[in-house]
């Protein structure tokens, strides 16, 4: 069984907010997508963890320095996970990690663009990460010949705690999950789809599986 993460990749808070509304039953953890951040910052943040104070929600920082700098805004915004890259130095994921003992909240290290995704997902496991998403991101997606089953086959082999985001989708969510993974992560799927509810619904009950 696999939680389900909606990556909302929308630029407008109160669009995202409407989409998590729909969403909201079928979801364990609401993601706002880095472009999101970038487009409606910490109070967008805010905005979303006071429209669901009973959802896990992810800032996907993807911070690649000052680690407890960033993981304290997006704490004090009111987020439960930030996410820090893995390509990035351990003192960056370490200072995070160190913020969000203080918070009580979690770290979570995205491998996007690291080459070895289940070594350095051991690492940033020790390092106190609460578990590393196995990504490839929307770039490398529409990379020719792009194929999840890469990151299907990593998270069989990882032995520690992690997601797998970019391209899970109706047809691959069952293999994702069984995987091993603890959470599996849909952005396009949900956002993209005629009826977002029924997608996530769906997916929700392939995950659960
Ligand atoms: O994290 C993402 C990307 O870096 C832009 O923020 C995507 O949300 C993530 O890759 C999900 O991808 P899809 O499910 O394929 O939309």
């Amino acid at each position: 069984m696999a939680k389900l993460q909606v990556a909302i990749d929308l630029l407008d808070i109160d669009e995202a907010i409407a989409l998590a509304t729909k969403v909201a039953p079928y979801i364990d953890i609401i993601e706002l997508g880095t472009p999101l951040i970038k487009s409606e910052g910490l109070a967008g943040i805010r905005k979303m963890k006071d429209a669901f104070p009973d959802k896990m929600v992810l800032a996907d920082f993807k911070t690649a320095d000052a680690g407890e700098l960033e993981a304290n805004m997006a704490f004090g915004a009111g987020a439960d996970y930030i996410t820090v890259l893995g390509a990035t130095g351990d003192s960056t994921i370490a200072g995070a990690v160190k913020a969000a003992k203080e918070h009580g909240k979690g770290v979570v290290v995205d491998t996007i663009g690291v080459k070895d995704r289940v070594k350095r997902a051991k690492e940033a496991i020790a390092l106190g990460a609460e578990f590393v998403e196995l990504h490839a991101g929307l770039d490398e997606q529409a990379e020719d010949g792009y194929s999840i089953q890469v990151l299907i086959d990593e998270a069989a082999r990882a032995g520690v705690a992690v997601s797998i985001a970019g391209g899970v989708n109706l047809k691959s969510i069952t293999a994702v999950k069984n995987s091993g993974v603890i959470v599996a992560v849909a952005g396009a799927a949900i956002y993209g789809a005629e009826d977002p509810a029924k997608a996530a619904q769906e997916l929700q009950a392939l995950a659960m599986a």
